[in-house]
C-alpha cells in the first residue's frame, strides 16, 4: 500500500522555479487501478518517479506499507523500490525473445527451474502472447512489445504496477492491448496498478480511481463511476463526450439541458418513455455516448418542448439521470 502525502517537488530551471508538485496526497487503493490525468507538463510523470522512490518530495511523505520511506536506509530503500514494477523504465534487451525478457526480473532475484518457468508461462498467457514467447522484440509490434514490457513488471509479483504514459506512441489497437492486459492484472493477478496518461481514454476505459493534475495541483480526484454522477466534477468534463452546440440550436427549445445517464436501460430507454409519458419533444442537440468500464454513459445536452418540459427533465432526474447545469430557456425561466 503506498500514500503520498502532501507532497512537493520543485526543479530549478534556467527560467527560474518550477513547482512540478504542490501540496499533492493520494492514496492508492489496494487491487485498483488509478490513473492520474492532467494536461502535458502538470506533473504527473514528476508524482511517478516520487511513487517508484526514483525521486524524493522535497517536503511531505511518501509512504510504503506504512513506512516513511525517506527514513529508510539504501539496502531498505532498494528493497522497497524492488516492490514496485514499473513499466516502460528501461527497453527490451534486442537479443533476448519475448519470454527471456519477462524472465530477467526472476533470474536476478535467482529463481530459476520450473517456477520460473510457471510464472514467465503465465505472464505470457496474461499478454496474450503465449504464441510469441519466442519471438525477438524487432519481430514484435510496438503493441506487443508494450505488453512483455508490462508483463516483465509483474513478473516478480509487485506491490505496485506503476505505467507512466502506457499508451504513449502505440495506435489505436496497440493502446487498447496495452489496456486490456493492465485490466486483466487488476482482475487475475489483484495487481494494484497507477497508470499516469494525458489520454482520457485511459482513465475511462479502465480506471476505478482517478486524480485529476492542473499546473502541480490535485484539482478533482475520487471514484470515476461516483465523479462521473457529480455536476460540478471537473474529472467528469475530461471524461465525459463534450458538449459544443450553436446557441441557435439551443434556442428552439422550451428547456435545455445537460444530462448524464449511466447504464445500459437509462442509455437506451430513459429519454423516449419520458418523452411519451409527458407528451414533450426531448431532442438530443449536444454530446455523446461513451463508455466508462463496460458501463455505457452517455453526455447529452437535451432540448426539451412542450407545456410539461419542466416535469419531463425533473423525472429523468427521478429515474437517475443526472441532470446537470440547467440553462435557462428562451423565456428567462431556469429550466
Ligand atoms: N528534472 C526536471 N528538471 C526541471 N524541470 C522539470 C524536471 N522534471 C519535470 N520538470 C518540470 O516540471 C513540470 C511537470 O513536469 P512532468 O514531466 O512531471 O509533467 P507531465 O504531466 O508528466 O507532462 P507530460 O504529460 O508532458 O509528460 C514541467 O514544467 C516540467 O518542465
Amino acid at each position: 500500500m503506498i500514500t503520498v502525502e502532501n507532497a512537493t517537488k520543485t526543479f530549478w530551471t534556467d527560467s527560474g522555479q518550477v513547482v512540478a508538485i504542490d501540496d499533492v496526497s493520494i492514496d492508492l487503493a489496494p487491487g485498483a487501478i488509478t490513473s492520474i490525468v492532467g494536461p502535458s507538463g502538470s506533473g504527473k510523470s514528476t508524482l511517478a518517479r516520487l511513487v517508484s522512490l526514483q525521486e524524493r518530495p522535497d517536503s511531505g511523505v511518501v509512504r510504503v506499507e506504512g513506512y516513511n520511506t525517506a527514513s529508510l536506509d539504501q539496502r531498505r530503500l532498494r528493497a522497497a523500490r524492488r516492490r514496485i514494477g514499473v513499466v516502460g523504465h528501461e527497453e527490451l534487451l534486442p537479443q533476448r525473445t519475448a519470454a527471456g525478457n519477462i524472465a530477467m526480473p526472476l533470474e536476478q532475484a535467482g529463481i530459476d527451474g520450473p517456477q520460473r518457468r510457471e510464472r514467465v508461462g503465465k505472464l505470457l498467457d496474461l499478454i496474450g502472447l503465449t504464441a510469441r514467447g519466442n519471438a525477438l522484440p524487432a519481430d514484435l509490434t510496438a503493441g506487443q512489445r508494450a505488453r512483455v514490457q508490462i508483463a516483465r513488471a509483474l513478473v516478480g509479483d509487485p506491490g505496485l504496477l506503476l505505467a507512466d504514459d502506457p499508451t504513449h506512441g502505440l495506435d489505436g489497437d496497440g493502446a487498447a492491448g496495452v489496456l486490456a492486459v493492465l485490466d486483466r492484472a487488476r482482475g487475475e493477478l489483484g495487481s494494484t496498478v497507477l497508470v499516469t496518461t494525458s489520454d482520457s481514454t485511459v482513465a475511462r476505459r479502465i480506471a476505478d480511481d482517478v486524480a485529476l493534475l492542473v499546473d502541480g495541483r490535485v484539482a478533482d480526484s475520487g471514484s470515476v463511476l461516483s465523479l462521473i454522477q457529480d455536476p460540478t466534477s471537473l474529472v467528469a468534463d475530461a471524461l465525459l463526450p463534450a458538449i459544443d452546440t450553436p446557441d441557435s440550436l439551443r434556442a428552439r427549445h422550451d428547456r435545455i439541458a445537460e444530462v448524464v445517464l449511466i447504464g445500459f436501460s437509462a442509455v437506451g430507454a430513459l429519454l423516449p418513455e419520458a418523452s411519451g409519458r409527458f407528451g414533450t419533444d426531448v431532442s438530443v442537440i449536444g454530446g455523446g455516448l461513451t463508455r466508462v468500464g463496460e458501463t455505457p454513459v452517455a453526455r447529452f445536452l437535451l432540448g426539451v418542448s412542450g407545456p410539461q418540459a419542466e416535469s419531463t427533465l425533473s423525472w429523468i432526474r427521478e429515474r437517475g439521470g443526472v441532470v446537470k447545469r440547467p440553462v435557462r430557456g428562451p423565456e428567462g425561466i431556469a429550466a
